[in-house]
This record gives C-alpha cells, structure tokens and sequence, in this order.
C-alpha cells in the first residue's frame, strides 16, 4: 500500500520499501514524510538486517524463555546498574494494569563512560549487558549481538533518510548523536504468555519515549496496535520480512510535532503459543538536550503538518517531559520510575529523590 495519500484517520500501516531507494529515492522520502508526519508507525520491507540472523534470533527466542528460572534469576535486572536483564512477568503496571509480559533487556555493545563518583551519574546508565550463560544456550550471545549491530547500522541510515524527508539534507540530525563508539542503544526480547483471566494487557497504551523504534514481530500473532486521529485501535498484524517503525516522544519534541509519536499497545494472545516480540529502542547522545537544537524546516514540509491538523489526544499514559535536562538523565529517571528495586540498590540517592516514601508496589512501564 502506497502512504503518499494517508488519510488522518488511517485505517492500516503503510508498508515501505527500502529497496524502492535505489530507483526511486524521491518516491521513497515522499512516502516516508507522509507516514512520519500522518501516522507515526510505519513497516519496512526489504531491508538490509540479515534475514538469515533474523530467522536465527527467532529460534532462539523460546529457548531463552525456557531456560531455568534460576538461570533467568541468575542475570536479573536488579543485578545491573545499567538496568540491563531479566524481569519476571508481571513486574511492571501501565495505566493502573499490569502488563502481562516477560523480558530481557540487552543492549549493543559499549564500554560505559562512567568512572567514579561525581562524573554525571546518568553517564552509569550505559554499559554492558548481562548475558545468559554460554553453555546453557550456546551461540545465542553472537547471534543476537550481530543482529543488535545490523539494526543499529539499518536504523542510522534510516536516520539520515529521515533528516531527508524532512527536508533537512541527511545530516540534519546527526547533532543529537554522538560518535558509535559514544553511543548505545537498548533491545528487549518480550514473551506474551497466553493468560486466562480477566485482563488482556499485554502492554497498556503507552507512548515510546526516544526517537525511533525498530521492532521485529517474532511470531505469527496479532496483538500490537495504534490508535489513529479518531482514537480508534487499528491492528499491526506481522509481516514476514518487515520491521515495524515507530516513533518516539523526543522525536515529535525535536521536530515541533512534524513527526507523530503514535499510541500503541499489545493484547495477549488468543490461542495457545506465546508472542514474542523484540523492540530495539535507538538512543540519542546522553549529553544532548533537546531544548538546545531547534530545527528548521522548509515551508513545504511544514504544509504537510499543517494539512494533517492537530493531533487528538491518546489513551496513552506517558508524556515525558523534555526540558533542559541531558537525555541520558530522562531516560534514566524513566529507568528509576520502571524498575524501583534496581534504582534502590544502585542509584539510592535519585530512588529517595523519586520516592520519598518508598519503594513502590510496581514499576511503571511507561
Ligand atoms: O511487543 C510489541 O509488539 C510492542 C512493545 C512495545 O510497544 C514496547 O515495549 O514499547
Ligand atoms: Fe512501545
């Protein structure tokens, strides 16, 4: 389906292709503008992540799952002052529900910055993941930090397309970023069980909260949805062979609302195997402030915004706030707000700052 006529009130994903940049790059970024700017989500066919390595992390992925507990308990999140690991189901509520999922956080690679008390302390939230150990599921480690660089490599291209279509040339961007080597960017690997009771919360309405997200939807089940102008749920089922983009709250901040965060959520699924799904969240530089980078675009693709009217309000929950604060200290109250136990035991000062009566019951996600 073409998105160059997106209507406000969509009804369905636009599905891009990349492969359509070599022909037609004009035609690409057109369409690119229009699901940025209209919808917010957006599927990315032919791709340049390893379809091969992609069919080997799906594989893997109940593997993972199925490790002994003790062994998941082995690499838990509480262990990492990087808020990287595993977190059982149900550790985590979105709009007063929790959210009937299992994760590992993981993270490319990146050796943290972070040296001694009194360097910026959201400097510690980058460093290395833990990962499961080798001999209870060899290879997996390589396999999946492979595909971690590939999409990383896939989404700073999709960057620069981006900064194009918007009409800013391809750097025009690159100033919230800083060198590879300065930067790290997180993926979760999520297991929706089948669940019998009342609620069908998978993850509640929510919005992302960074720039760009890539997420790979790892089986064959429906569940994920967006919600449009009209507020109506539109359903994001799989497609063999995508990516499903969407886009974040910083990213809608930075460029004035030309780019739509979109509201979405996952249902459990019906039937009786589990959904897997693995979002990869890009980050921009810690040290950026948002605030500080004011972008200017030319009057063609402001029209395009202007055509679209103003967006209606969301059943998501979250709203950042970006002000004057460097990126890396956002997501890292967002951390603190998401998981209290692994705040408390490494961050205690910013966890009593945050909660003064402590700790509480759960963790929001969002
Ligand atoms: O699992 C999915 O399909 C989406 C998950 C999601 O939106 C998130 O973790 O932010
Ligand atoms: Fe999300």
């Amino acid at each position: 389906m073409s998105s160059t006529n997106t209507p406000r009130d969509f009804s369905a994903v636009p599905v891009l292709d990349y492969g359509l940049l070599q022909s037609e790059a004009t035609q690409f970024l057109e369409q690119l503008r229009h699901a940025l700017v209209n919808v917010g989500f957006l599927y990315l066919s032919n791709h340049t992540v390893s379809q091969d390595n992609i069919d080997l992390v799906i594989d893997y992925i109940p593997k993972l799952f199925a490790l002994p507990q003790n062994a998941k308990d082995d690499i838990k999140m509480s262990n990492s002052e990087h808020f990287l690991g595993y977190s059982r189901f149900g550790a985590e509520f979105t709009k007063g529900s929790v959210d009937q999922r299992e994760q590992f956080d993981f993270a490319t690679k990146h050796i943290s910055r972070w040296k001694k008390q009194g360097d910026p302390e959201h400097h510690r939230l980058w460093g290395s993941p833990q990962w499961p150990d080798e001999k209870l599921i060899p290879g997996f480690r390589d396999v999946f930090e492979l595909y971690l660089e590939q999409v990383d490599t896939l989404s700073q291209g999709f960057t620069r397309l981006m900064a194009e279509a918007f009409g800013l040339g391809p750097d025009g961007l690159s100033q919230f970023y800083d060198t590879p080597d300065l930067m790290q960017h997180r993926a979760k690997i999520v297991k929706y069980p089948v669940v019998n009771g009342p609620s069908d919360q998978g993850v509640g309405p929510h919005y992302d909260a960074g720039f760009l997200t890539f997420l790979l939807q790892a089986s064959d089940h429906q569940g994920l949805q967006v919600q449009n102008f009209a507020g109506e749920w539109i359903d994001v089922p799989p497609i063999p062979g995508t990516f499903v983009v969407n886009l974040g709250k910083a990213l809608e901040f930075i460029t004035q609302g030309l780019a739509r965060a979109t509201s979405h959520r996952v249902l459990s699924p019906k039937g009786s195997t589990p959904r897997y799904s693995i979002p990869f969240f890009q980050n921009i530089g810690l040290d950026k402030k948002l605030t500080e980078h004011v972008l200017h675009f030319p009057p063609e693709v402001l029209a395009v915004r202007d055509a679209r009217g103003k967006v209606a309000a969301t059943d998501a929950v979250n709203f950042s706030e970006f002000d004057n604060e460097p990126s890396g200290k956002v997501n890292l109250i967002g951390r603190v707000k998401s998981h209290p136990d692994v705040a408390e035991r490494h961050y205690p000062e910013l966890f009593r700052q945050i909660f003064p009566s402590g700790r509480p019951a759960f963790g929001s996600a969002y």
